[in-house]
Order: structure tokens, then C-alpha cells, then sequence
């Protein structure tokens, strides 16, 4: 199966339009104030409204409050909720909407008991973990914690790149990959050339 791509952290029109171009399948919205890709409602609800069809976004939450997540759900086309914070199952599955609860990789980290904890979800995302960085940090974890054994979708995050996109292919073997910083240009810029350098290693490598 083709490994889908997920890139995070957009804030401009363009830059998401470009990614659609290339042939991305979702793109991800941060709304989480302290990164320097948060959006607002109004330029989180431009972007989507600017895609085509069959290019999913995905609006990304660090413990937040369900207020705020009711009012994006209300103001911008979001097909999928993205939660990278402490979040527990039963606070993300109030929502009525798919939801990928992400998971920041240590070394005790047991992914076969989270899968069963968050046994709703639409996919578990593995990231690294970087003290008092919530993500988006551009670092890797030691890909050898995800266990083999799987009962959700496994997208694999933190630290990719076009460089290291075929790699983590072969070794994790994931559902989709989700890159953020490794096709940046500056903070919430995405760069043309290494998104397109990204996907194209990723369908080389499937
Ligand atoms: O992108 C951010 O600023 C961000 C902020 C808070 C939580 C998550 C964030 N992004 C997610 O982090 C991972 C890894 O990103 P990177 O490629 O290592 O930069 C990815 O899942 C983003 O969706």
C-alpha cells in the first residue's frame, strides 16, 4: 500500500496549494498559540476553503480547551482532529470527528497498550519527545520503540525529511508519514522543492 504524506504547519494559502499540487493528502493546521505555526480561525478557515477535494485537513490541538475546538469545528472545513497533547480518550472522542491522538515517543513508551486505549482513534502518530517542546521540534526518536504489533494505522513523525523519508519507509513500515519542519524554508514557510523532494522519495519508497 502507498504510504500517505501528511504536512503540518501551514499558515499560508500558497504554500498549501503548492503541497496539493505535489500530490500531498493532508495537510495539518496548528492551532496551539506558542508555535510559530499557529493560525487563526480566519487564515486556518482561507486555507481550507482554497482546496481542492480529496485533500484532507487536519486541525491540530495541544490540550485544548473544547471550546475552542467547537469553534473551529464550526468555522473551517476540518476532516480530521489531530491531538498532540496529554489528551485522554475519552476528552477526544467528544467531538463527533475523527481524531489521530499523537504520542511522544520515550523509552518505557508501551504503543501496544496506547493502540488499545485509544482504540477509536484513525491512526496513532509517533513523534519524538523533546522536554518542553510540544512538536514541531525537528528531532527524531530512536525508530526500534514501535513495536511490530499493530491494531491502529501508525503515522510516523519527528525529525523527517527528504533524506531520512525512504529510510523510515523501510524500517517502520508506517501508514502515512507526517513532516513538518524537515520541508520548512523558516517557521510556517514551507519550501516548494523539499516538499516535492519529500513526496517523491516517499512514492519512490512504497
Ligand atoms: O508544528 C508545530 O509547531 C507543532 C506544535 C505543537 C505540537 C505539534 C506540532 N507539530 C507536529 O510535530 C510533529 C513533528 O514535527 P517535525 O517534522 O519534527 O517538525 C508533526 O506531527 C507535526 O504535526
Amino acid at each position: 500500500m502507498r504510504t500517505r504524506v501528511k504536512i503540518c504547519g501551514f499558515t499560508h494559502v500558497e504554500d498549501a496549494l503548492c503541497a496539493a499540487n505535489l500530490g500531498v493528502d493532508a495537510i495539518g493546521l496548528v492551532f496551539y498559540p506558542p508555535s510559530p505555526r499557529n493560525v487563526s480561525i480566519e487564515q486556518a478557515a482561507s486555507i481550507s476553503r482554497a482546496l481542492p477535494a480529496f485533500v484532507n485537513v487536519v486541525a491540530l490541538f495541544v490540550d485544548a480547551a473544547p471550546a475552542l475546538i467547537r469553534e473551529v469545528l464550526n468555522k473551517v472545513r476540518v476532516d480530521c482532529l489531530q491531538f498532540h497533547g496529554d489528551e485522554p480518550a475519552e476528552d477526544c472522542r467528544i467531538y463527533d470527528k475523527s481524531y489521530i491522538k499523537a504520542i511522544r515517543m520515550q523509552a518505557d513508551t508501551d504503543v501496544v497498550a496506547l493502540q488499545q486505549q485509544y482504540h477509536d482513534a484513525a491512526g496513532l502518530l509517533l513523534d519524538a519527545y523533546h522536554p518542553g517542546v510540544q512538536g514541531g521540534s525537528g528531532s527524531g526518536f530512536d525508530w526500534d520503540l514501535i513495536p511490530t504489533t499493530r491494531s491502529l494505522p501508525i503515522i510516523l513523525a519527528g525529525g523527517l525529511t527528504p533524506e531520512n523519508a525512504g529510510e523510515a519507509i523501510k524500517a517502520v513500515k508506517p501508514y502515512a508519514l507526517d513532516v513538518s519542519s524537515g520541508v520548512e524554508a523558516g517557521k510556517g514557510i514551507k519550501d516548494a522543492a523539499k516538499m516535492a523532494a519529500f513526496i517523491r522519495k516517499t512514492n519512490q519508497a512504497t
